[in-house]
């Protein structure tokens, strides 16, 4: 099959971890007698130094017309001091609104040889396996107005939502949670916000089109004391921009690093984009020390999503986890006994497991 795939690097790791990325990929196409061709546009700071601004309209042109989407990372202290409408994370918000990719999934699952590289008590984290459906093109993220008022003494963000977005997102969270325990737990402030409270209502109408899956719904504080306490409660969540942004970071905690989450921006007729949780790491820029795990599990949710590749994923995502087997690791994970190597040494085993045709089962496959 051919695929077309844009690479948006971006700012800091996004370069190290996209060609990681990449080169997975590649490795993919050899083995499966696919082609898969590329092409590099900026986002995001680069974007900003190469072109002036965070998403110049090549990129969203070459995004429109591509099969694929696999973005690093955006932002950094460099460009901290411009105004917020011209920072790099606008080109990451911009690209996310402007191609309608409103659901944003963020599977979590502990890979067995990592269970001890968590903070968290083994017992805790042992078995958990949950998916974040985050809402991504409405919220606090996108609503007018919002800005300085009365000589900067006041400030005002926006928080709205439109049903028809709660209807989707809802709708999506639900055949997700079919696809999987058929568990859904609706994450919201309905104690105190109005758009908790429609969003409730909304599940609660929904519920009745999906009979299979067991729907509840939790106020967002309690969630997040609950994801690090009782993380095997739960299966999949879905909730609004923001509570998803900050649920999942958490959430990253039972995986032993930010560095090993993956996730897919999507919209209904497949088009997606793919991007690592984590963010730039200005911290550990440039020197190979960036986990890209979270990237090339990535490109294996493009794999099975975008381009219907389940075999091809399901290969990826096994040799991701023999590799972590063998005890390799970048230094974001503490593993008692590993091999500590640099990112390109990871990405590289990941591949070269792939070619030894080695792989056997994919006991990892939760990316649904
Ligand atoms: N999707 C994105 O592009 C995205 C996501 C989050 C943050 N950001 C941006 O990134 C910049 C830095 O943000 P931050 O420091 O709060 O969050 P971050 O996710 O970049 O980093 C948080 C911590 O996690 C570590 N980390 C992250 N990814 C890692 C990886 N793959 N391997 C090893 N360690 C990793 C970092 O070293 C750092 O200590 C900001 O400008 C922020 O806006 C971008
Ligand atoms: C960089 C930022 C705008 C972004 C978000 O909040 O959506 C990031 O934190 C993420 O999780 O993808
Ligand atoms: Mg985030």
């Amino acid at each position: 099959m051919k695929k077309h795939i844009v690479l948006l690097p971006g700012d800091g790791i996004g370069p190290e971890v996209t060609k990681a990325a990449k080169r997975v990929l590649e490795t993919t196409a050899e083995q499966f007698g696919h082609t898969f061709t590329f092409e590099t546009q900026d986002i995001g700071g680069a974007a900003i130094d190469h072109q002036g601004t965070p998403l110049p309209e090549d990129t969203l042109a070459a995004c429109r017309k591509a099969d694929g989407i696999v973005l690093g990372a955006v932002g950094g202290p460099k460009w901290e001091h411009l105004p917020g409408h011209l920072r790099p994370e606008k080109g990451l918000l911009g690209i996310r609104k402007q191609l309608g990719l409103f659901a944003n999934l963020r599977p979590i699952k502990g890979f067995p040889s990592l269970l001890h590289a968590s903070p968290l008590k083994r017992e805790v984290v042992e078995g958990s396996d949950l998916l974040i459906v985050r809402e991504l093109t409405g919220g606090l993220y996108f609503g007018e107005p919002r800005e300085r008022r009365n000589q900067n003494t006041e400030v005002v963000d926006t928080l709205t939502y439109t049903r028809a977005e709660i209807e989707r997102i809802v709708d999506q969270a639900f055949q997700s949670a079919q696809l999987r325990r058929r568990h859904l737990t609706s994450v919201d402030k309905a104690n105190v916000l109005e758009s908790s409270r429609m969003w409730r209502e909304i599940v609660e109408e929904k519920k009745h089109d999906y009979p299979d899956v067991e729907v509840e719904h939790m106020l967002v504080d309690a969630a997040a004391m609950k994801l690090i306490t009782n993380p095997t409660y739960f299966d999949v969540l879905v909730t609004e921009n923001m509570f998803g942004d900050i649920l999942s970071d958490e959430a990253s905690v039972l995986t032993g690093s930010l560095g090993m989450l993956p996730s897919a921006s999507i919209r209904e007729d497949g088009l997606g984009l793919y991007e690592p949780v984590h963010g730039s790491a200005p911290d550990i820029a440039g020197q190979d020390k960036a986990n890209p795990l979270a990237a090339i599990l990535s490109a294996a949710m493009m794999l099975r999503y975008s381009f219907q590749m389940s075999e091809e994923a399901d290969e990826v995502e096994a040799a991701v986890h023999a590799v972590l087997q063998d005890k390799y690791h970048t230094a974001d994970l503490k593993v008692a006994g590993g091999i500590q190597v640099s990112g390109s040494v990871l990405a590289n085993k990941v591949s070269e497991q792939m070619s030894s045709h080695d792989t056997t089962e994919n006991i990892m496959r939760c990316y649904v």
